[in-house]
């Protein structure tokens, strides 16, 4: 039976000293007197062993773990974990999974986790593939997934079930999920897919079904705020280094060579960023979240003569998404989008390898040789690496335990370190971006010694909000760990932390710390 209660309404439960849980709903809240069952991991060989192996129900874990001596606790989520008590009989379970959005490296491996880990953990046999994202839910048959079927798919890149954007259709993925009887459903996906399941637990709540609905957060441009990073992301920075080593290799062989190596980052420019730091091979680094121009004083033109002078090559790294607002200045507007409705991006690679070898063209000085490097699919078709590969299968069991104690509307994620249960909306209201007066871009652009590409009215705007910082101003949403970011939020305007006046680029996101564990 539906409860009154407003399901979009979240869970807030307050305690001493500024606690604040932001909880999520479980099944029990909409449906009265549902049985519980102990958990079948009792008898489990592997776990009974473990000493407290099951998560304390009041177990919680902090957004911020920098913190002042008298600041307020602050917000914290339901740690993740196997349960004393679930809420499905083992032969009841009737589970699916879903995969949505462009790819990323460890799909596979954890729709292989959700599969043996229901199967060996909770002895779960029956769990189903939606073929091709949500509209595979109303449009095609589904796959019978068992641990045989899934044994060896964490090898291979993409996803067993494919994926699709668009054609999310709430009342026709709900009826299916009714008509075939199933009472779990695994929502694999970025912010798109979240913003999806969260809307497909309201129909579902709205419903009175017993049905947990788990997203797992999958983006390749680790996008999604709250947690520490996402799985697929080391695998793509790892593999982004392929196509530096590359675009250096053909620099420095000629003589004023320049590489230029598109790499993916729609809004966030946390691949080109890490790959950047972790190459050391790269002069100048471009994401969405820092503007630069091209000509004049301070420009990227004036920036790579001088390099070219210095050390006769150079590496340009370019996020997908970085500098779209001069393309679109000099190329006819294109308001496109794909099916999700995400807008689709100029190639800003070709356009500034143009750019570039035009300018110097007429220069008439200095003769250039350019290769373009455009790896963007390369780094997200192949399979994730060995420490992704256990971030995944981690992630996986998070959500299952999650599901069969009955928690619903939940995206299961890592939040320093700790496995917890978050709210859709907690996911889906904000973007991580890298911001620009963090530290780790500072240690970007200091590795690569670039120019700010700051101009003098964005640096006076910046000094201006220099005053005195305020007393206990913790970043909000900011999920690092490490003591060193606390003296960062004493070091930093309150104004500029805030985003009122740095690079326009910022406002469609948060303005978390750009940290990765
Ligand atoms: N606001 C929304 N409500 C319901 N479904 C959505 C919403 N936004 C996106 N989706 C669906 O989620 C799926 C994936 O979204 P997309 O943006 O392509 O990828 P990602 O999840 O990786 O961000 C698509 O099937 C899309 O239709
Ligand atoms: O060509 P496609 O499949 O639409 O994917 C391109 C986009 O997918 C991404 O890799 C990630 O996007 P999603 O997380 O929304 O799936 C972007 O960086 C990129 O712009
Ligand atoms: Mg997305």
């Amino acid at each position: 039976m539906a409860s009154n209660e407003s399901s979009s309404q979240m869970k807030i439960v307050h305690g001493d000293a500024g606690y604040i849980l932001e909880d999520v709903p479980h099944l029990s809240d909409y449906i009265p007197n549902l049985p519980t069952y102990p958990n079948p991991l009792r008898s489990n060989p592997a776990y009974s062993v473990v000493k407290q192996y099951f998560v304390h129900m009041d177990d919680t874990v902090p957004q911020k773990v920098v913190v002042h001596k008298d600041g307020p606790r602050g917000v914290h989520f339901r740690r993740g974990g196997p349960r004393q008590k679930v809420y499905f009989r083992s032969d009841n379970v009737l589970a699916c999974i879903v995969t949505c959005g462009g790819l990323c490296p460890g799909l596979n491996t954890v729709i292989r986790e959700i599969v043996c880990s229901l199967s060996y953990m909770y002895g779960v046999d029956k769990v189903l593939g939606i073929d091709g994202g949500y509209r595979g839910f109303y449009s095609k048959n589904t796959i019978t997934l068992t641990p045989k079927v899934v044994n060896d798919i964490h090898k291979r890149g993409g996803t067993i079930l494919g994926t699709s954007r668009g054609g999310h259709d709430t009342g026709k993925i709900v009826d299916s999920i009714q008509d075939r009887g199933i009472n779990q459903v695994y929502i694999i996906g970025g912010d798109g897919t979240q913003r999806g399941a969260a809307v497909i637990y309201e129909e579902v709540r709205r419903r009175g079904l017993k049905v947990a609905i788990a997203g797992i957060p999958k983006t390749i441009d680790n996008d999604i705020p709250v947690i520490d990073k996402s799985f697929g992301f080391d695998t793509a920075v790892e593999e982004a280094q392929r196509a530096i080593n590359a675009a250096h290799v053909e620099a420095e062989s000629v003589e004023n060579g320049i590489g230029v190596v598109k790499l993916m980052g729609r809004y966030s420019g946390f691949i080109a960023m890490y790959a950047t730091l972790a190459s050391r091979d790269v002069d100048c680094c471009l994401i969405p979240e820092s503007s630069f121009y091209l000509e004049g004083k301070g420009g990227l033109f004036e920036f790579i003569k001088k390099r070219l002078k210095e050390n006769g090559h150079m590496v340009i790294v370019i996020a997908e998404g970085a500098g779209q607002d001069l393309l679109t200045e000099s190329m006819q507007a294109m308001d496109q989008k794909d099916a999700s409705g995400n807008k689709l991006l100029l190639d800003v690679g070709l356009w500034i390898s143009h750019k570039i070898k035009d300018h110097f063209a007429k220069e008439n000085k200095m003769a250039i040789v350019l290769k373009y490097i455009d790896p963007t699919y390369m780094i997200r078709a192949i399979p994730s690496n060995a420490s992704d590969n256990v971030y995944c299968t981690l992630l996986a069991q998070s959500a299952i335990h999650g599901a069969m104690a009955g928690y619903t509307g939940f995206t299961a994620g890592l939040v320093n370190g700790r496995h917890t249960y978050i709210p859709f909306n907690r996911i889906t209201e904000k973007m991580n971006q890298v911001v620009v007066t963090d530290r780790m871009f500072a240690r970007m652009l200091s590795s690569t010694n670039q120019p700010s590409f700051l101009k003098p009215k964005d640096i006076h705007e910046i000094k201006k909000a220099e005053q005195p910082p305020p007393l206990t101003p913790l970043l909000e949403g900011g999920n690092c760990n490490g003591g060193e970011e606390a003296e960062k939020v004493e070091q930093i305007p309150a104004q500029v932390l805030e985003g009122d006046n740095v690079k326009d680029k910022q406002k469609s996101g948060n303005h978390t710390e750009s940290c990765i564990i």
